[in-house]
């Protein structure tokens, strides 16, 4: 309902502040319940953010990690989302956090789907911490434009878990947490860089269907202020 603008010079002073703002929140977490809860996305944006993250100092042990989304392929490949936050986040101080993967080894994207929705039900009711990404064509998480579960994925009355995805513009299947997991974190971020992102975000803004935008729903729907990180 709600959209925060928090624009910085540049990726590497957004990077620091939104390490701090989520460092905050997530033992702010830990303080109130015990443990904390964070969904991170993957894509070309987050690893300096990931990077500086992990070095912040706060009860690892005590904080969950997963993903927004996925693609349906093992944590060797390149493409996978794990690899990016093995690489980028469970390092340093974050190396004891725990980390819930969604890809499954199973035989099908659906199987690994259903695996995955139980490895993870024990958190996100809500997340205390989303940070979303966001496409060059308005897609967040795995919500594409045009993508076969689209209108389930988007829907408010879709259980929380993970659907899959499959789309022209997503490469690989993949497997997404659904709207109604994300929409209501305690801290929900759209993190995004560069003019081409602010541009496409300001015609997001504007009207059309949410189908062709999907970040729209985000935007329009989510129960919790959408906090947009943005640098040039
Ligand atoms: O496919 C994906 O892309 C988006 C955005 O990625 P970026 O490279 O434009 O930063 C990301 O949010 C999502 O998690 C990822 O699976």
């Amino acid at each position: 309902m709600t959209a925060n603008m928090h624009a910085f010079a540049n990726g590497a002073e957004l990077a620091g502040k939104l390490a701090d703002k989520v460092a905050e929140t997530l033992s702010a977490a830990v303080a109130a319940r015990g443990s904390a809860s964070i969904a991170v996305s993957g894509g070309s944006t987050p690893k300096a953010f990931f990077q500086a993250l992990s070095s912040r100092s706060i009860d690892w042990g005590k904080v969950t990690i997963t993903l927004v989304d996925e693609r349906f392929v093992p944590a060797d490949n390149p493409r996978s989302n794990h690899l990016l936050v093995q690489e980028n986040l469970l390092k340093d101080k974050a190396a004891a956090a725990n980390f819930l993967p969604l890809y499954q080894a199973a035989a099908t994207v659906e199987e690994a789907a259903v695996i995955a929705t139980e490895e993870t039900k024990a958190v996100g009711h809500p997340f205390d911490v989303a940070i979303l990404g966001m496409g060059n064509d308005g897609h967040t998480a795995s919500f594409f434009p045009g993508g076969s579960n689209l209108k389930t994925a988007l829907d408010a009355n879709t259980p929380r878990g993970i659907i899959t995805m499959e789309a022209e513009g997503a490469g690989e299947p993949r497997l997404t947490f659904t709207f109604s997991s994300l929409q209501d974190a305690r801290l929900l971020v759209l993190h995004i860089e560069g003019e081409g992102k602010k541009e496409v975000l300001a015609k997001a803004e504007a009207a059309g269907e949410e189908t062709e935008m999907p970040i729209r729903a985000m935007l329009r729907r989510a129960a919790s202020p959408v906090e947009i990180y943005w640098a040039p």
